[in-house]
């Protein structure tokens, strides 16, 4: 996926003369301010330079453009792909999810993986998957203790990962599904220097590659064993997984590329639906008036009002800060010249929390988009264009059968008064303590400070 970590391109520099302005401070502190601040200093530089603004980052001192118009978003995101290249910040992903990665792939080759993934997560696809989360979820909260602090993003995490290995791999019951949970979740738990190690021939000697690419290695023996199993399935086409409709769809796709979508979806679409479905229960959470509410939405089937209360959630905590993309090419982009090299990064952050464009934008109002929604361009919690992510749909049905769930069965209210801040894991921005709240069954609201015994 492509992050701040796009400006790191190795293509040539740009040149400075043509570029918005911006701040004027040592590359190396800009860099570290960027990667640790930048939910702070973007809508501040916005204010002080325009929504078009330039940092420079480390290494190689690369010209990155800051884009919070949604005009000009919209331009990027409708802009030709060969020319508005998602850049360095997917190449990263590639010794992970594999060569054949829709994440990976470039240009014509990509759009024909898309068009291979995208029927089964979407549209008609999507409801089908509907009763298999719900029942994930009923397990999952049964045992969710009342009254003490849970971390609502590990819980989260976890259910996440249950409803992918369920859903797009189509592993039920067993040996297979306990042995591939184990070591999906050690894949998934890589951090982003192990990552950069895999990006360069020299450091994949280290110990720290080498270990990673052992459980690499064990997790795709068991993901190969499984697509062979399901080869010799005798009823493949009466199964709905993602893996069976791939199979089914294309008998002749090889196992390598089934592999690396397989690979692409669990790391594209694990922790970021988790954490964004824990951010929108803990918001909720804050906040008594909308919880009661929502409660009375996830009592009745109002999905209508539990999406919008998602697509709030996200607008208000995006999981991702910003997205890239890396110009091949010169572009006239906002009245500049931008030449080739330039990272152009339309920023998700700014765009939802700016007060021209989203009234009162530190509120959490789900009428928003109810009523009046905001167009393409105001509201890009999953990117845009041939890129946007390609889990955009399924993601949000997820969200809305497990927060009706929980909806219906706690009352929820922060563990602390303190809001959680936002924490910076990887190219993901999560809740600092995890998202913490403290649960009481339906029907038992507590008293602060209360124990709940189920
Ligand atoms: C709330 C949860 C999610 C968020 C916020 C999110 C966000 C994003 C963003 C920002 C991008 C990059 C878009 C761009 O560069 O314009 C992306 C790409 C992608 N996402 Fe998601 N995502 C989520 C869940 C999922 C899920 C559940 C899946 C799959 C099951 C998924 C699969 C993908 C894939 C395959 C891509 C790459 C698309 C391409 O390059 O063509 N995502 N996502």
């Amino acid at each position: 996926m492509s992050s701040v970590s796009a400006g790191l391109d190795r293509l040539s520099p740009a040149k400075t003369a043509l570029l918005p302005p911006g701040p004027r401070l040592p590359v190396l502190l800009q860099t570290l301010l960027v990667l640790r601040y930048r939910q702070r200093l973007f809508p501040l530089w916005r204010n002080k330079y325009g929504r078009m603004f330039t940092v420079t980052l480390a290494p190689g001192a690369r010209r990155t453009v800051v884009v919070a118009d949604p005009a000009i978003v919209r331009e990027v995101f409708a802009g030709n792909s060969t020319v508005f290249h998602p850049g360095w910040g997917n190449e990263v992903l590639r010794p992970v999810m594999g060569d054949r990665s829709v994440l990976v792939l470039n240009e014509e080759e990509h759009l024909a993986t898309r068009r291979r993934l995208l029927p089964a997560l979407h549209g008609s696809a999507l409801s089908g998957y509907v009763d298999v989360i719900r029942e994930l979820t009923a397990n999952e909260i049964r045992h969710w203790p009342a009254g003490q602090p849970l971390a609502l993003q590990s819980r989260m995490n976890a259910l996440s990962l249950d409803v992918i290995l369920r859903v797009v791999f189509g592993v039920d019951t067993g040996a297979r599904l306990d042995e591939l949970r184990a070591l999906l979740s050690q894949v998934l738990a890589v951090d982003g220097v192990t990552l950069l190690c895999g990006s360069y021939d020299k450091l994949r000697k280290l110990g720290r590659w080498r270990k990673f690419e052992a459980v690499l290695k064990a997790a795709d023996a068991v993901l190969y064993a499984e697509i062979a199993d399901r080869r010799a399935e005798h009823d493949l086409a009466g199964r709905h997984d993602v893996l069976s409709r791939m199979l089914n769809e294309d008998p002749e796709v090889t196992d390598l590329d089934v592999r690396d979508q397989l690979m692409t979806l669990l790391l594209a679409g694990y922790d970021t639906t988790g954490t964004a479905i824990a951010w929108a229960l803990y918001e909720m959470a804050r906040r008594p008036a909308v919880l009661a509410v929502a409660q009375a939405a996830a009592d009745e089937g109002d999905l209508a009002y539990l999406t919008a209360a998602f697509k709030e959630s996200v607008r208000l905590r995006p999981v991702f800060y910003e997205v890239a993309r890396t110009l091949t090419a010169p572009v006239e982009l906002g009245g500049w010249q931008l030449p080739a090299g330039t990272s152009v990064m339309p920023a998700i952050g700014v765009v939802h929390s700016d007060p021209s464009i989203h009234d009162a934008p530190e509120e959490f109002r789900p009428e928003r988009f109810l009523a009046n929604p905001p167009s393409s361009g105001e509201w890009i919690p999953f990117g845009g264009g041939v890129r946007r992510c390609l889990g955009a749909g399924f993601a949000q049905a997820e969200a809305i059968v497990i927060m009706q769930e929980v909806l219906r069965s706690y009352d929820l209210r922060p563990a602390s008064s303190r809001r959680e801040r936002y924490r910076s894991q990887n190219v993901t921005f999560s809740p600092a303590r995890g998202a913490q709240v403290v649960l009481s069954p339906r029907g038992m609201r507590s008293k602060a400070g209360e124990t709940w015994r189920n």
